[in-house]
């Protein structure tokens, strides 16, 4: 992964807004049309209203006419590793393949690079619809 994708998601971390769980997260995606999509978490006084880093950057993405993601790297301020969450996970493999990547980062850099089968696998697949 290159450094560009790594530093997008750490901006984007800046930019969180936490203030209830003070645990700021960042996501970068870089999506099929070349460009750099960015999210923060969204947290809400009404917590269950509250949002992840990864739906900011699918939505952005998606209104930026990115519809498909190439890779993608998640970095969190105070743990090591932020793997994301099971509903972040679908979320991404809507517009993801088995082989996309995910990179999860501290603020040094990659830490960890896992596939979105890894992530999320046996998952729900459109065949199923019939
Ligand atoms: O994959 C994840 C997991 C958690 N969070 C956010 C949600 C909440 O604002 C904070 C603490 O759970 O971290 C993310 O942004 N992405
Ligand atoms: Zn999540």
């Amino acid at each position: 992964m290159s450094h560009d994708l790594f530093e997008a998601a750490r901006d984007a971390m800046a930019r969180a807004y936490a203030p209830y769980s003070k645990f700021p997260v960042g996501a970068a995606i870089r999506a099929d049309d070349g460009k750099i999509y960015v999210g923060a978490n969204i947290e809400n006084l009404s917590f269950p209203q509250g949002w992840c880093a990864e739906p900011t950057a699918i939505g952005n993405m998606v209104m930026g006419g990115g519809r498909r993601i190439v890779e993608m790297a998640v970095i969190a301020e105070k743990l090591a590793l932020c793997p994301p969450c099971g509903g972040c996970r679908q979320k991404i493999a809507e517009f993801a393949g088995p082989e996309t990547r995910v990179y999860l980062c501290d603020e040094v850099g990659v830490q960890k690079t896992m596939t979105m089968e890894e992530l999320l696998p046996f998952s729900f697949k459109t065949e199923m619809l019939g």
